[in-house]
């Protein structure tokens, strides 16, 4: 292969001269378009030119403000290229609002939905900035691009790289996890964009000798309101501390903070606040579907496993409110085998694992179990289909933040809520803040109930028994913790039935929930929320949310072919294709599909399963029936049976260790009694020896002795003996007769004297 030609040296000074013209030529564009301080962007779209070097009607705002796409901002030619090779034309909202005054230096609060383009909005202010400046390699960090998770500092980084190709910065990502901090070291202070979590940041500061921001010019905050949040508190604070107070700094996300302490701590000088959708109708994406179905906590499994096995064909997302339940989900339903990859996602994972799975994610067709780690930024390359939040979210933000994973840009999706019975009053708080969701309910008959297998599952592998026992725990530790008690309130779980969905043959002790609920069981505790079946549940909830804005959609059972009991005109799908046949009993799924593998199955043909226990083509079919028909014919009697066994196992152990436990008492209480008789005696005959006493037995015993040796006294004080040993202090009983008699006499001879 032919090399290119190295460029002269007349080439370069050519080029260095037209770059130096460009600057300049920037700059007295960006001077002449600068807005007047206060002014709103917004309120003068469109101009009535659209020409970006139109004069605005009063006079006061950016020539830029009305531009429409990226060719009219003054840009360089070398951003110009980045964004034309990456195929972006057209600005978005944010875009247009933001960029004419981020490009004049500005501070900027963005505001704006999820997936509308926030990320360009600041990575071309960045480029352009130190473009202008002329940084160079040896002016060393210009600019920080924070982010709260790696994920999303990786994907940053990833459109930073592809947007500012043409440009000659050298950019890092700086993202816990990862090894190779030492190398890092040597080499981050060559770098002039960071793009970073607080944490390794931060670590940076603290460890790598000579790291130096002095000279920073722009700071940015991707998902402002989490990084601001107390989480990162400590962290942020600390950075801020080390970088210079004169400098740009850019907050983005869809939930902005307005908070004037947040932002007195970033220092921002006179900030833009931009929030272009603040007049929208609804807060979320308008191409976005949203549902919440009521589902008690101990349906959430059967209701899971049933709308995965009813949408195999889509792009899901599956929130979950900690670790532990994602890998008791994850690890179970891959052993269910349900006839889609699997793939799961948390804090807990090594972070190489971790971006595998997000780009796997990006790639193939499949269900992700995940943690929140994955509700702010990501955007999955292919269209997420549905977000699936098993578990309520915190608040409405990350409500929003979740949901937003699906329906970026132009394009559409769907998502489901599962909200218990108790929490309910979360509608209320997603409808305050303008989310549009549809109520819809459950079809009862095609629910698949997925416990008694799960309980199958725990039997045969010893360690998803552990898991389930920590999701178990887990979970309702993560209601506890949570700060809204409106919504929030661990005492209406019924425990017993959400460990027993768990597949666990006995509810695991949850200390914390007992300290608290002081002496109540766990049956109590779950007749505080009375079971209700989700139609009438649905019922009531209608009848509280009848205002408009919460549509029922009441469809006649028998319509329905699906697991969601939806109106196919509203979303626009068959019912038949949200459920299938797929949605159908397992038993009728086992006949249909029985009749498929005698027509189709080639004799002694081998079923290969991958790593997360999908079918390799071309048997996917033909394995996932014998899959789930090896599992539904782990005969549910044998289940019921081992199940039974179990119980009755674990309450004669449980009988045995009682009864232990009485003899060792009883032994106790015998020994300790010997041993303070034995103190008396030696009490009685010499008090002197203590050592041999316990300091136990002192403190038990001391008392009583001492008690008794009172009270002997005090009985026999009446006895004459005794008392002539008190007053001469010798014990009568060793007089002789003779000296006896003497002693008598001289008492006599005295009285009468
Ligand atoms: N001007 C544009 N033209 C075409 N596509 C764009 C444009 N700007 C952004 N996009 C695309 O829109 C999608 C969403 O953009 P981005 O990730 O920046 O959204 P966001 O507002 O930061 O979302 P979130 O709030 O979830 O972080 C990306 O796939 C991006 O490539």
């Amino acid at each position: 292969m032919r090399r290119p030609k190295p460029k002269s040296k007349k080439f370069k000074i050519q080029n260095r001269q037209a770059e130096v013209e460009e600057v300049e030529l920037l700059e007295s564009w960006i001077e002449s378009g600068k807005p007047e301080s206060g002014s709103n962007p917004l309120s003068l779209q469109p101009l009535p030119d659209k020409s970006p070097v139109g004069k605005l009607s009063n006079g006061s705002f950016s020539r830029y403000a009305g531009c429409e796409n990226f060719s009219q901002l003054p840009l360089s030619k070398k951003t110009k290229d980045g964004l034309a090779a990456a195929k972006y034309k057209n600005m978005t909202d944010i875009q247009r609002a933001s960029l004419p005054h981020s490009l004049c230096g500005r501070d900027i609060l963005g505001a704006a939905k999820t997936g509308s383009g926030k990320t360009l909005a600041f990575v071309m202010p960045v480029l352009e900035k130190l473009y202008r400046a002329r940084w160079g390699p040896e002016d060393g960090v210009g600019c920080i691009i924070m982010s709260p998770t790696r994920e999303l500092a990786s994907q940053l980084f990833e459109v930073l790289k592809s947007v500012g190709k043409f440009h000659g910065f050298s950019a890092g990502l700086l993202i816990g996890g990862r090894k190779d901090v030492d190398s890092e070291k040597e080499h981050v202070n060559d770098l002039n964009i960071l793009v970073c979590t607080p944490g390794r940041l931060l670590q940076h500061m603290d460890e790598t000798p000579n790291f130096d921001c002095s000279q920073l010019q722009v700071l940015v905050l991707d998902e402002a309101d989490r990084i601001l949040d107390v989480g990162f508190k400590k962290a942020l604070n600390a950075i801020i501390s080390q970088l210079p107070k004169h400098r740009q700094t850019l907050l983005f996300s869809a939930t902005q903070t307005k908070s004037v302490q947040d932002l007195a701590r970033l220092s921002l000088k006179d900030p833009e606040y931009l929030s272009v959708h603040e007049e929208s109708e609804t807060a979320t994406p308008n191409r976005l579907q949203q549902t919440a179905m009521v589902v008690p906590l101990e349906q959430k499994l059967d209701m899971l496993w049933s709308f995965v096995k009813s949408h195999l064909n889509s792009r899901i997302l599956v929130f979950l409110s900690s670790c532990k339940q994602v890998k008791f989900v994850f690890e179970t339903f891959k052993k269910l085998r349900p006839g889609i990859p699997l793939k799961c996602l948390h804090g807990r994972m090594k972070q190489e694992k971790r971006l595998g799975i997000y780009s796997e994610f990006c790639e193939q067709r499949s269900v992700l179990f995940s943690t929140d780690v994955a509700s702010r930024g990501l955007d999955f390359d292919k269209a997420v289909d549905w977000v699936v939040q098993m578990d309520c979210p915190e608040d409405v933000a990350a409500y929003i933040h979740r949901v937003g994973r699906t329906a970026r840009y132009l394009s559409g999706g769907r998502s489901v809520l599962f909200l218990m019975p108790s929490e309910m009053k979360m509608l209320n708080k997603l409808e305050e803040k303008k989310i549009p969701i549809r109520c819809i309910k459950a079809n009862a008959k095609r629910l698949q109930p997925v416990s008694g297998l799960l309980a199958a599952l725990l039997v045969k592998y010893p360690n998803l028994q552990q898991l389930a026992q920590r999701a178990f725990i887990t979970y309702l530790k993560s209601i506890h913790k949570q700060r809204d008690k409106e919504v929030f309130d661990v005492m209406k779980l019924p425990v017993d039935d959400f460990s027993a969905s768990l597949g666990l043959p006995m509810t695991p002790k949850i200390r914390f929930l007992k300290q608290k609920v002081k002496g109540k069981t766990s049956e109590e505790l779950s007749l505080v929320q009375e079971h209700t079946p989700v139609e009438n549940l649905f019922e009531d909830h209608v009848e509280s949310f009848g205002t408009g804005k919460f549509v029922e959609d009441k469809v006649e059972a028998e319509e329905d072919k699906g697991i969601l009991l939806q109106k196919e005109t509203q979303l626009g799908e068959k019912v038949t294709e949200i459920g299938g046949d797929v949605g159908l009993p397992a038993t009728r799924v086992l006949k249909k599909k029985k009749l498929k593998i005698n027509v189709h199955r080639p004799v002694g043909t081998r079923v290969v399963f991958d790593e997360e226990g999908n079918t390799l083509p071309p048997l996917a079919k033909l394995a996932d029936v014998k899959s789930s028909s090896d599992l539904v014919q782990l005969d549910k009697d044998k289940v019921k049976q081992r199940f039974a066994e179990l119980r009755t196992e674990l309450k004669m152990a449980d009988e045995e260790d009682k009864a232990l436990d009485r003899k060792r008492r009883k032994e106790k209480r015998i020994k300790d009694k010997v041993k303070w008789k034995r103190g008396r005696e030696d009490e009685e005959t010499d008090t002197g020896n203590e050592e041999d006493v316990s300091a136990y037995d002192r403190e038990e015993t001391g008392d009583r002795v001492n008690k008794q040796v009172k009270i002997y006294f005090d009985s026999d004080s009446d006895d004459g003996e005794r008392m002539i040993k008190d007053k001469k202090g010798v014990a009568a009983d060793t007089l002789s007769l003779r000296e006896q008699e003497e002693l008598a006499l001289k008492l006599l001879s005295s009285m009468h004297s």
